[in-house]
């Protein structure tokens, strides 16, 4: 193996925290979880991602003196649920996770966000790894603390900040993802470079099938998105600005993954923002911020990488504009009942849009809905 990549975290108050990233990480896990202290480690996983990487991690915990335990559940985002958060609680509990102990999330982003909303609340809050086996929890949700479940009424609406005392991204685990997998994390890749940096779009252009294909492009990637994220995180952690723009896409995506019921089969995250991201960027171009050709050029690329972008490709459908927008007014960025957006003066040069009219977005939807 050889050395990995780091991003660090310098986070205050003794909160910093290092990313590392590189193939055949969860080998030697145990010794890196151990120098946190802490006698107990207990994963939190799915099932799918437990049977592959469970018996690898307990082990390199247990060989590094932690006493360790597994709660899996069901994969897939509708175990980003109340029941499912009760029993994973009482499950760590069980396992008599004390205060001083660790909650080790191992697996996607569902696992990551479930397994951290129960480290957060859990005793008041324990420390807890993220050891992320999706490319969308390597590039994304392993970073930045954000932490919870969904209601029936909208995405991630029940949560804390939480941050990770670790986080480990083995990128050899990616070699047994889905092809639809690493599409939806692909598109939250793609979202760093539509945020704020031109030039790592053009390079995603470039080499997105390295990435997909193991090639040295992906731990590559892996770190230029932690670093990016890392960034936004330490200037606004709780999302009073600049982290908003990590949101770029997800008003409409989230919109969509309610409207689907969170049924992975219809509509994963990661596709959800795809979609979103091609909307936001049509929407800047209709209200003429950004510049048609853009707008085209990111649909294009997603679709080039096997990514939805219209909302005719949701399977089942979404409901018309005004299902949308009820979905949408759950939207956290929602301020005094008016909806923000993240908006695009070009590739690379988004912003917020706050105050956006409810006309102007039904306008938009309807065309976008009668679109063939
Ligand atoms: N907290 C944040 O900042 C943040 C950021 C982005 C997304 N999210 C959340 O992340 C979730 C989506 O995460 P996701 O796309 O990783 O979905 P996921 O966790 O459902 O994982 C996708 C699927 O891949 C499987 N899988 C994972 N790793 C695997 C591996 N190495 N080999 C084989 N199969 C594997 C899982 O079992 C699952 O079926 C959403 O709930 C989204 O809201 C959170
Ligand atoms: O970390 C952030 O901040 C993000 O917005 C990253 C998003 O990719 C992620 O999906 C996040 O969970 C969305 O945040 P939310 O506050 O809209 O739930
Ligand atoms: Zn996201």
């Amino acid at each position: 193996m050889t050395d990995p990549l780091t991003v660090h975290v310098p986070l205050d108050q003794g909160r910093d925290y290092d990313i590392l990233i590189g193939r055949g990480l969860i080998a030697g896990a145990g010794a890196r979880v151990a120098a946190l202290g802490g006698k107990a480690a207990v994963i939190v996983s799915d099932e799918t991602v437990a049977s592959l990487y469970g018996d690898a991690l307990r082990a390199s915990l247990e060989d590094a003196g932690l006493r360790s335990g597994l709660v899996a559940v069901a994969p897939g985002e509708a175990s980003k649920s109340y029941a499912t958060y009760a029993a994973v609680c009482d499950g760590l509990l069980a396992h008599k996770v004390e205060r001083g102990d660790l909650v080790v999330a191992l697996g996607g982003g569902v696992v990551g966000d479930l397994a951290g909303f129960a480290a957060a609340t859990l005793r008041r809050g324990v420390r807890f790894v993220q050891v992320p086996t999706s490319l969308l929890a390597q590039v994304d949700s392993s970073v930045g603390g954000k932490t919870g479940i969904n209601s029936p009424l909208g995405k991630n609406l029940i949560g804390a900040f939480h941050q990770p005392r670790l986080v480990l991204a083995d990128t050899a685990t990616l070699d047994t993802l889905s092809e639809r997998e690493m599409r939806a994390g692909y598109a939250e890749v793609a979202k760093y470079g539509l945020i704020a940096d031109a030039g790592f779009f053009d390079w995603c252009e470039a080499h997105w099938r390295g990435i997909f294909s193991g090639g040295p492009e992906r731990d590559e990637a892996v770190a230029i998105c932690c670093r990016a994220k890392a960034g936004v995180v330490v200037r606004d952690e709780r999302e009073d600005g600049e982290r908003a723009l990590l949101n770029l896409g997800h008003t409409f995506g989230h919109a969509l993954e309610r409207l689907t019921g969170y049924e992975s089969a219809r509509l994963v995250h990661g596709e959800g923002v795809a979609i979103g991201l091609a909307l936001a960027f049509r929407f800047s171009a209709r209200l003429g911020l950004c510049p048609g050709q853009d707008a085209g050029r990111v649909a294009n690329h997603l679709a080039l990488a096997g990514l939805p972008t219209t909302l005719q490709a949701v399977p089942g459908g979404c409901g018309d504009a005004d299902a949308l927008l009820d979905a949408m007014a759950q939207d956290k960025k929602v301020k005094d009942g008016a909806l923000t957006f993240i908006l695009a003066r070009g590739i690379g040069q988004s912003f917020i849009a706050p105050g956006i009219e409810t006309n102007a977005v039904r306008a938009f939807l309807q065309d976008e809905l009668g679109a063939a």
